[in-house]
């Protein structure tokens, strides 16, 4: 106890119980044509069925729910119902919306009360491993309102004035000091009633939530992200995903 008597945010944390969303209700347009993303498969098992796995695998995670694509909760249930799981989790589906944000606010409205930390991770990240999932909950467990995991970026980034037409040249604006970039993955962690608040309150378009924490004006934390949290964005990342699956069964010698 501190002080005062009353609980450090890390004493109030640390018996709390961890529920995790998964925005799984995107199409996948930059992956082609085809079924949504979440739903293709990765040497044969759908993508979602690993990042409920990647999820599940954490002992901290009670509860996994599912926001599915919007007309797709049936079948995304089947899905769960179909493979295998760890018994020790719970699992909901709820269908999603028009985009992640929206996906994601749906899945916080299902959750029950019971649950003071939330995960948010995208399905698109399948093979994410458990020892990050275990480091965002860890930080916000210690007290920090939102965790992201990170890695420092390979390339040099550009800001430029970005171009009317597709194809045209761009000119370049600035050269952001590399060092101090960070290319942000998920899980990220919030302190559930900060994660609902900003869900309320931010109106504007975001590419992640950790960023509609920082618009409250609350700081976000950084925790050591992983190579194998990549984001199944592009053709190329199921050929990278695949070599990935492979070379983890080779390692665990089946
Ligand atoms: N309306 C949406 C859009 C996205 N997502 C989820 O958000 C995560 C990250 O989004 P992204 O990788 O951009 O997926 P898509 O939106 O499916 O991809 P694209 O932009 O290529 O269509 C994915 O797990 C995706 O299913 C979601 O739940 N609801
Ligand atoms: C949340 C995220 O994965 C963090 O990198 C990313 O911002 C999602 O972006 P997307 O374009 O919606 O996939």
């Amino acid at each position: 106890m501190s002080d005062d008597s009353r609980p450090s945010p890390s004493e109030a944390r640390s018996g709390a119980r961890t529920a995790v969303v998964i925005p799984a209700a995107g199409r996948g347009v930059r992956l082609g044509p085809g079924a949504p993303k979440a739903l293709r498969a990765l040497n044969g098992t759908p993508m979602l069925i690993h990042a409920v796995r990647a999820m599940a695998a954490s002992r901290a995670v009670s509860l996994v729910v599912v926001v599915a694509p919007p007309d797709g909760a049936p079948e995304v249930k089947s899905m769960l119902d179909a493979h295998a799981l760890p018994e020790r989790t719970d699992f909901l589906v709820v269908p999603g919306g028009e985009t992640r944000q929206e996906s994601v606010r749906l899945g916080l409205d299902a959750l029950p009360p019971d649950f003071d930390i939330v995960l948010v991770h995208d399905a698109a990240r399948p093979l994410v491993p458990v020892d990050t999932v275990d480091a965002v909950i860890e930080a916000v467990r210690d007290g920090a309102p939102a965790v992201v995991p990170a890695l420092p970026l390979a390339d040099t980034v550009k800001e430029v004035e970005p171009a009317q037409t597709p194809g045209a040249s761009e000119p370049v604006v600035a050269t952001p000091q590399r060092a101090r970039l960070r290319a942000v993955q998920t899980p990220q962690g919030f302190d559930r009633a900060t994660l609902v608040r900003a869900h309320e309150t931010v109106t504007d378009d975001v590419t992640d939530d950790a960023s509609m924490i920082e618009q409250l004006g609350l700081g976000v934390v950084v925790v050591p992200g992983h190579e194998e949290a990549f984001k199944v964005t592009r053709p190329l990342d199921l050929v990278l995903a695949e070599a990935v699956l492979a070379r983890r069964r080779l390692n665990d010698g089946f």
